[in-house]
C-alpha cells in the first residue's frame, strides 16, 4: 500500500518537480505512471523508495510514514521495496548469481537461504543456467531479468520499475512485461513508469498520468493517451 498526501518536491535549483500529489495505491495493484518527459515521473518513484525526500507532504508505504521513520526501521521498509531501472544497474564485476545474492547479503540473510532463494528467483526469470556469467556476457533482456531477480529476491511487497523496458526491443519488452505480470500475480504491488504506448494499451491496468508535477488523470484499465 502506498499513499501520498499533498506531496511536493522542489529540487535545490528551484525546479518544482512535483506539486501537490495525492494518491492511494492498494496492495497488489499494477499501476502505470505515464506523462511527458520531465513531468516528474522519476521523482515520484524516487520518493517511494526514499532516494529523494519530499519538500512537503506525507508518504506512507505499507503503513509506515516515510517522513517519520525511526532509523532502525529504514532497512526494514527498504527491503520491502524492490527497484528496477531502465539501465539495469548490475554490478559489472559480479556474476549473475552474485548480483542477486548481494541483495540478500546486505540484509544479512543466512548463507544457506541465500543460495537456495537466489537460485529460485534465477529459475523464475529463466536464468538459472547462466548464473555464473558476468552481466556483459548477457543480452539486454537477460540483464534486465537479472535486475528483476535482484529486485524480488527479498520478497518485497512493492516493486518500483522506472522505464524497465526503455532499452529493449519489442520482443524482449513483452518477455519482461510477462514477468512483471507474474510478479504482480504472485502478490506484489507494481508501480511502473513507461513511455511505451503499446504496452499500456495492450496490458490494461490502472494508468496515472503526471504532467508538470501534478496528477492529471487516474483511470482503471486506462490508456496511454499521448502520441509518440
Ligand atoms: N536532481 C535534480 N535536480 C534538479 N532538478 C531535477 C533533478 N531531477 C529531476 N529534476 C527536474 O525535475 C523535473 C522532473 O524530472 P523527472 O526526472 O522526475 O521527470 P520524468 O517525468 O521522470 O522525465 P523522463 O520521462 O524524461 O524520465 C524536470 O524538470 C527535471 O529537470
Amino acid at each position: 500500500m502506498i499513499e501520498m498526501h499533498d506531496v511536493w518536491k522542489t529540487y535545490k535549483n528551484g525546479t518544482d518537480a512535483l506539486r501537490g500529489i495525492n494518491l492511494k495505491v492498494n496492495s497488489n495493484e499494477f499501476v502505470y505512471i505515464v506523462g511527458p518527459s520531465g513531468a516528474g515521473k522519476s521523482t515520484f518513484m524516487k520518493l517511494i523508495y526514499r532516494e529523494e525526500r519530499p519538500t512537503k507532504g506525507q508518504i506512507f508505504v505499507n503503513g509506515f510514514n516515510l517522513e517519520k521513520l525511526k532509523p532502525r526501521k529504514i532497512p526494514y521498509v527498504r527491503r520491502n521495496i524492490g527497484v528496477i531501472f531502465q539501465d539495469y544497474k548490475l554490478l559489472p564485476k559480479l556474476t549473475v548469481f552474485e548480483n542477486v545474492a548481494f541483495a540478500m547479503e546486505v540484509i544479512e540473510a543466512p548463507k544457506k537461504l541465500i543460495k537456495k532463494r537466489t537460485m529460485e528467483v534465477l529459475s523464475l526469470v529463466g536464468l538459472a543456467e547462466k548464473h555464473a556469467r558476468l552481466p556483459q556476457q548477457l543480452s539486454g533482456g537477460e540483464q534486465q531479468r537479472v535486475a528483476i531477480a535482484r529486485a524480488i529476491v527479498n520478497n518485497p511487497s512493492v516493486i518500483i520499475a522506472d522505464e524497465p523496458t526503455g532499452n529493449l526491443d519489442p520482443d524482449t519488452t513483452w518477455e519482461i512485461m510477462k514477468l512483471m505480470e507474474e510478479i504482480n500475480f504472485r502478490g506484489a504491488t507494481i508501480v511502473m513508469a513507461t513511455h511505451n504506448k503499446e504496452i499500456v494499451n495492450t496490458m490494461r491496468k490502472r494508468v496515472i498520468a503526471i504532467e508538470d508535477g501534478q496528477i492529471v488523470r487516474d483511470e482503471q484499465r486506462g490508456e496511454y493517451g499521448y502520441e509518440i
